[in-house]
């Protein structure tokens, strides 16, 4: 579902004397359906470079990425919107949204846009919001103004609202309590047993061993090996 294909990044910085970073060299990863796998590797070995580049924010040096049969190192920009509509979903770490959108929307919004009804979409968004011990006086907010962990959770909803066969996580655990957590990882178990295939980062370890089945270490694929 996600074939990573002798992956290479280098980044050259043009304002610092063309100072050449190599990150990645010759990675590969295959994720297969109902398949959670969580990247390691010191801070700097490339975690978030390798996520990005999934998600297409960041360009590939070298090799392909495939998901779900389309490579999108060769994606134009509609094939790249198309894949991230219908098919891989990203939780990141950080809420990004446009100020004075009420979180039901918010929330509901990702799975409009994939042709589901508004009654449908705000249904499920409801559900998991309630799940995700939102308060209801909350969801006809923004949700700008609310805590690290109640965006983060906002996050969490929006990316599972709709059922992608693939989802980037980047630390979906972590700004919050127990009971929120918990939940969180059941979403995810519960994701993959529906046949999601999954990349996570996770610092928290107890809760990447409930979720993931294998570990990659990242620091295989530097230049120095
Ligand atoms: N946009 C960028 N421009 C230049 N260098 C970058 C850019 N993004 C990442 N890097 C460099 O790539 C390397 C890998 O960074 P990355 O954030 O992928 O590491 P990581 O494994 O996710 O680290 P951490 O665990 O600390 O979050 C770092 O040396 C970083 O400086």
């Amino acid at each position: 579902m996600i074939e990573v294909l002798n992956v290479s990044k280098t980044f050259t910085l043009y304002n610092q004397q063309q100072a050449r970073i190599e990150v990645l060299k010759d990675a590969n990863l295959n994720v297969m359906p109902g398949e959670c796998v969580a990247l390691a590797g010191v801070s700097g070995s490339g975690k978030s470079t390798l996520m990005r580049m999934i998600y297409g924010n960041y360009l590939t040096n070298e090799g392909r990425i495939i998901i779900d049969g389309t490579d999108i190192t060769e994606a134009n920009a509609h094939q790249m919107m198309s894949i991230r509509r219908h098919t891989l979903g990203y939780v990141s770490q950080f809420l990004r949204v446009l100020p004075r959108v009420p979180t039901l929307k918010v929330v509901a919004e990702p799975m409009i846009a994939a042709g589901a009804s508004e009654q449908a979409a705000h249904q499920r968004a409801k559900e998991l919001l309630t799940r995700l011990r939102i308060p209801e006086h909350l969801w006809s907010l923004s949700p700008l103004t609310f805590s690290g962990g109640e965006q983060q959770r906002v996050n969490i909803a929006r990316s599972f609202c709709q059922p992608y066969p693939a989802l980037l996580l980047d630390e979906p655990t972590a700004s919050l309590d127990g009971a929120n957590r918990d939940t969180v990882i059941s979403m995810i178990n519960e994701a993959k047993a529906n046949g999601a295939a999954m990349i996570g980062i996770f610092h928290d370890i107890e809760a990447r061993d409930r979720v993931a089945d294998r570990v990659v270490d990242l620091s295989n694929f530097t230049a120095e090996h």
